[in-house]
């Protein structure tokens, strides 16, 4: 098992070369990821500063939940590397991942149907020597489910468990906080609850990188947006600009349009 060196990522060539300012937070460098002849993210140099919402996108196959997955620890990489906060990344486990301040949500609801509200926030807030009864008192405030603390997870509707998800990763107070396809399936009023709990918890100073095919949704919690097509970086900036490239709009916004 490799252990955390201390690197400043801001010193690395990916972040030059992705154009990473000084507030790089995180930053891959030739990222690859083989799966056996198909190549899923293909040398990937990518990076997010701190303090940013940075959502990714791309069509399906694209290698979007690959990335988050390296990056998670969920799959080790072919080839390259991952740094976060001044640590390297690759080769850690992902227990060791999230203690260095990385917290993520998967696409499908993760939480403890037999567990209440509650006790499903209990879970996580073990892991952390932060004061359990302020910090599960704040939490169903900000996913709004005060409520709801004693309901059984499984009497929730699919926006409160997803709600609930986003909070049990908040208990841990990430720097960076991943989402994969955190709103797919949500109504309307349940997808503009989520937009508003991300910009809260922005606003508090969380980094976020989300996997997301809402582009509304996309539009309304994202200013910089990356690409990701057959494994590598397509195009990387401004929604505006995202939206309206016409090479972006044929590999992607096309399918949905
Ligand atoms: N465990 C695996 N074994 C083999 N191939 C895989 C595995 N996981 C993903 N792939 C393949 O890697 C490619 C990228 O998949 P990935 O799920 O990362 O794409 P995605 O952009 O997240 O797609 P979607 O938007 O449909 O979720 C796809 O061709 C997929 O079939």
């Amino acid at each position: 098992m490799s252990t955390p060196q201390d690197i400043n990522v801001k010193q690395q060539p990916a972040v030059a070369a992705t154009g990473g300012g000084t507030d790089t937070l995180l930053a891959t460098e030739q990222l690859t990821k083989n799966f056996g002849g198909l190549t899923a993210v293909d040398s990937v140099d990518f990076s997010i500063d701190e303090g940013e919402i940075r959502c990714l996108i791309g069509p399906n196959g694209a290698g979007k939940s690959t990335l988050l997955e390296l990056i998670t620890g969920q799959l080790s990489p072919s080839e390259g590397s991952i740094y976060f906060d001044g640590h390297e990344l690759t080769g850690l486990p992902p227990h060791e991942r999230i203690d260095t301040g990385i917290s993520v949500k998967f696409q499908s609801p993760h939480v403890y149907e037999n567990l209440t509200v509650e006790q499903n926030l209990q879970v996580p807030l073990q892991r952390t020597d932060r004061d359990a009864d302020g910090v599960m008192a704040e939490t169903l405030d900000r996913i709004s489910l005060a409520e709801k603390a004693t309901t059984g997870a499984s009497e929730l509707s699919h926006g409160e468990k997803q709600r609930l998800e986003i909070g049990m990763a908040v208990t841990l107070d990430p720097t960076l906080m991943l989402l994969d396809e955190p709103v797919a399936g949500m109504s309307v009023d349940e997808t503009a609850d989520v937009a508003e709990l991300i910009g809260s918890l922005h606003d508090d100073g969380m980094t976020f990188l989300v996997v997301e095919h809402d582009m509304e949704f996309v539009r309304r919690i994202s200013e910089r947006v990356t690409v990701l097509n057959q494994g590598s970086i397509f195009r990387q900036g401004p929604i505006e600009e995202i939206e309206t490239d016409e090479d972006v709009r044929r590999i992607y916004l096309g399918e949905n349009a």
